[in-house]
């Protein structure tokens, strides 16, 4: 095999009280991940080249060690001795710094692609474990829950780093993300989370964590995104960084099940109420202006073509 094509899903971590726990894969939006063997070592005497093309490309760096993509193939070809020269083209689909998982959904598409490529037969645990390396270099943390989600699908929860340890469920479900356009890297907002909090907030973020989890496994949408909107450490830190989020949850409150924080931001993410879809996405235009994907939950990074 020569070549592989892979497509990652953007995600949406944290959901309120899950702060670096919970994660959720989206249908859209995505980035295609190609990568090929490539003959010729290169004037650099790189094994690995990178391009990059779609949204804010001209953002990422392209060098391997900086770029998320990079890392991750590095490590892999590194403890598999994989001897060939690779290329890899990512199309970004994902706005860097969105809140989104950008970075992850690179991370994930190239150990998907790789796995694929050098028949490494790694399971998605493995895979998520090679992935959340690279996030270590975008967020400076090797947080896995967007890694997670977007290496599994549908709902995922990091109950363990050390070792890893992912539970999954696949659910299905729509939501309605706004994409304010603001810029909040993930490292800055990591900087904001307090290093110490009081326990009755530990005690309401453990409760409706778990009641979401509850929720989830017996189909109550309605008890998930209440829950969703009670995180009492993370979000009130950030969301003054996200000029006119408080006064919109507070405006949408009725008019969806719940709405909080997508990752680190700015993306906001809600789980709409069919007969209210309009009313929201006017609210969210008329406050941002900005891109809205009206679309659901997805599954994890797949092989689009491999030849
Ligand atoms: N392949 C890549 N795709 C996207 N971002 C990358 C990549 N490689 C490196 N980066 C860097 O990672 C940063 C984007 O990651 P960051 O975690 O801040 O945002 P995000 O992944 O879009 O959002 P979030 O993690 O909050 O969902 C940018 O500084 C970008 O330059
Ligand atoms: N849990 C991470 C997710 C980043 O998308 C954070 O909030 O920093």
């Amino acid at each position: 095999m020569k070549m592989v094509k892979v497509c990652s899903p953007g995600t949406s971590a944290n959901l309120g009280p899950g702060y670096d726990v919970f994660g959720l894969a989206l249908y859209e939006p995505y980035d295609t991940i190609t990568v090929m063997k490539t003959d010729d070592s290169n004037d650099n005497d790189n094994k690995i080249t990178i391009t990059m093309e779609g949204e804010k490309c001209e953002e990422i760096p392209t060098d391997v060690d900086k770029n998320t993509a990079g890392v991750v193939a590095k490590k892999m070809m590194e403890d598999f001795d994989i001897s060939d020269n690779i290329h890899i083209h990512i199309e970004k689909g994902i706005k860097p710094g969105s809140g989104l998982g950008s970075s992850s959904a690179s991370c994930a598409g190239i150990a998907v692609a790789m796995n694929e490529l050098f028949d490494l037969k790694l399971s998605k645990l493995e895979l998520t474990q090679y992935a959340s390396l690279g996030e270590a270099v975008a967020a400076g943390a090797p947080h896995a829950d967007n890694v997670a989600p977007a290496i599994f699908g549908g709902f995922t929860m990091v109950v363990g780093y050390e070792p890893l340890e992912i539970l999954h469920t696949p659910v299905e479900f729509e939501v309605l993300v706004a994409l304010p356009n603001i810029q909040i890297p993930t490292k800055e907002a990591r900087e904001l989370v307090p290093k110490n909090i009081p326990i009755k907030d530990m005690v309401n973020n453990v409760g409706k964590a778990c009641g979401m989890v509850y929720a989830l496994h017996t189909n109550n949408i309605e008890l998930f995104g209440k829950y969703m909107m009670h995180d009492a450490v993370v979000e009130p830190c950030r969301a003054p960084l996200i000029e006119g989020y408080s006064e919109v949850k507070e405006k949408v409150k009725d008019l969806v099940y719940g709405i909080t924080i997508s990752g680190s931001g700015p993306a906001i993410i809600s789980l709409p109420k069919k007969e209210h879809i309009l009313e929201v996405k006017k609210i969210f235009k008329e406050t941002w202006n900005c891109p809205i994907y009206y679309t659901k939950v997805g599954p994890g990074a797949y092989v689009l073509e491999s030849k």
